[in-house]
């Protein structure tokens, strides 16, 4: 009996764990949504997880991302102007300019921590700041797919599911909504597309991301009452925007800028790429030679290129085993990476004959200065040249584009009409202008510097080396303001320049503090009464001393 029961209840449970494993293996074949059986689905898991399991080790260019905005380097001004946009009991939308690779990027990640510190902002804990780089957002006219505005999955695609099937359309957010409490950040901001910058710049205004479809009918009683509520009320998209780009500010639409604050992230100089290089060499934590980082400063222009070169410069040092960060492994770096050495421009303390520094700003809007070379030559007819500039520009409407003769060029004719009233005869001579470097001029603030090379080639007086002009020239010989001076400034001061001239309705009170001395002008008169008379020429121009433009080395 007692062999008999054991015997049925063994076979009962040899049915009963059939039973269960064909069930098992029967739910583990049946196809889930999308018709992959779930073993297929297991399998992908599986796959996943692993990869998620195998990581290379983190690059440097990781390690070395300032973690607050103090290691932001050199850029001390844009922080500033950062933290009073954003970090205020009312953040300010924000474009920041800036050339590549010196840190607005990395500060933008910050800016967002940094205001939830403040006690006034409006940023909850939880803000999210969401990252989106516009040259990845491919304009899609049908809207099937839009990661920064958001799409509609209607119910005819493959796939649309359940709600598919039901007659659903299914409102997708983008960006805009992610980063709704919090910051939405577009890199690049400049390579938008022209429609979808129209639509963020609706949704800056609403506040609210709206879905449309053909497919949503209020009188669906299928569709549940959230997605009733998104196609009939939008969603919440209140968000601060930070746009960055390379561009000037002239590229980007007028609409957008005017509803920004600006702000201007600086090329780097010598002494913040050294700090940035050793900052990063010490989380490398590899001893390196005495005096490298300036050495790396020599090829690096912004603060990626720093860190390229050192994570080079420490790969090498591992590969060959070496205990130290050595110059020839510098060379090294900089001859298999094309690195070429940077010119960073300082004035001459010489004075010359027709050779002044202009202040000029280049792409990304920061500062430069600029040789301007001219010589004058007695002849029978006038004959002007200039060389080195824009010779042509051309004017882009909206619907048509049209060329016209660069101000630059106009502007050197205004020079030599202004100096007839001080002796020169424009039909006695050969003029030649040139701005040498390569620097293509298409400004006219190069006005009052091409004056003063002009006249000091035509009357052989020698200017002073450490000196910097900028300023349109009118017809009167008024100085007319222009742009850019705060960057042209900086530039100035970064050349070793000692007296820089400028406009004086652009004169601002703060530069007092420069640390050289800034002369406003009213009038050409006024600079060459600054520039020429005995006592105040810092310069003791010595005969020796003094070169005309065609022997100036620059
Ligand atoms: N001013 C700086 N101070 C410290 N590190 C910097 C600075 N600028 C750049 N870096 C380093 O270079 C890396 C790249 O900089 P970042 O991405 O912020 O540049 P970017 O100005 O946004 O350039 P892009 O316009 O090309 O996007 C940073 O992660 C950081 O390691």
């Amino acid at each position: 009996m007692v062999n008999g029961w054991s015997v049925l209840t063994i076979v009962q449970l040899l049915f009963f764990g059939m039973g269960a494993y064909y069930f098992f293996a029967k739910s583990r074949k049946k196809p889930l949504g999308g018709g992959i059986s779930s073993d297929e689905n297991f399998k992908q898991l599986e796959e996943l997880e692993e990869m998620r399991h195998r990581k290379l080790t983190e690059p440097l260019s990781e390690q070395t991302r300032p973690r607050s905005l103090a290691e932001i380097v050199g850029q001390e001004k844009a922080i500033k102007a950062l933290r009073t946009a954003l970090c205020g009991p009312n953040p300010q939308h924000i474009l920041i300019y800036g050339p590549p690779g010196v840190g607005k990027t990395a500060a933008a990640r910050l800016i967002l921590e940094e205001a939830k510190k403040t006690q006034a902002c409006p940023f909850w804990e939880t803000a999210k700041f969401v990252e989106i780089d516009a040259t990845t957002l491919q304009f899609d006219e049908r809207n099937i797919a839009d990661p920064l505005m958001g799409s509609v999955h209607d119910p005819i695609y493959q796939g649309a599911g359940a709600f598919g099937q039901m007659g659903i359309p299914q409102p997708r957010p983008g960006a805009i909504c992610e980063a709704h409490g919090g910051v939405l950040f577009i890199d690049e901001i400049g390579e938008l597309h022209p429609v979808q910058m129209n639509k963020l710049l609706k949704v800056l205004e609403d506040r609210i991301a709206r879905f449309q479809s053909s497919y949503y009918s209020r009188q669906n009683k299928n569709i549940p009452s959230y997605i009733h509520e998104i196609f009939q009320k939008g969603m919440p998209a209140d968000f601060r925007l930070i746009g960055a780009t390379t561009r000037n500010p002239s590229d980007i639409p007028p609409a957008l800028r005017s509803r920004c604050t600006e702000i201007f992230f600086e090329s780097l100089d010598e002494k913040a790429v050294e700090q940035i290089a050793r900052n990063s060499l010490d989380r490398c934590g590899l001893p390196y030679e005495e005096g490298l980082c300036q050495k790396i400063a020599c090829y690096a222009q912004g603060g990626r290129d720093t860190v390229n070169i050192i994570q080079s410069l420490s790969a090498l040092a591992v590969m060959e085993g070496n205990r130290k960060i050595m110059f020839a492994d510098l060379d090294w770096v900089a001859e298999t990476g094309r690195y070429q050495p940077i010119l960073r421009r300082k004035v001459s303390k010489k004075a010359q004959i027709g050779v002044v520094n202009g202040m000029a700003v280049q792409g990304g809007g920061s500062g430069t200065l600029l040789a301007i070379e001219a010589t004058v030559q007695k002849s029978d007819k006038g004959f002007l040249t200039v060389t080195g500039i824009v010779e042509e520009e051309e004017i882009r409407g909206k619907q048509r584009s049209s060329r016209r003769k660069s101000n630059a060029r106009s502007s050197v004719e205004n020079v030599l009409t202004v100096l007839e009233k001080y002796g020169f005869a424009k039909d006695a001579y050969q003029v030649h202008i040139n701005f040498p470097g390569g620097t293509p001029v298409d400004g006219p603030s190069a006005g009052i510097a091409m004056f003063l090379a002009v006249y000091s080639a035509f009357t052989g007086v020698a200017v002073d080396g450490e000196i910097a002009l900028t300023g349109e020239i009118g017809l009167l010989g008024q100085v007319l303001p222009v742009g850019g001076v705060p960057d042209k400034l900086g530039a100035a001061v970064d050349a070793g320049v000692k007296r820089a001239f400028i406009p004086k309705e652009n004169w601002r009170e703060s530069y007092l503090n420069l640390g050289i001395s800034v002369v406003p002008l009213k009038n050409v008169d006024e600079l060459l009464e600054h520039v020429f008379r005995k006592e105040e020429n810092s310069v003791v121009v010595e005969d020796g001393n003094v070169l005309t433009a065609m022997e100036g080395n620059l």
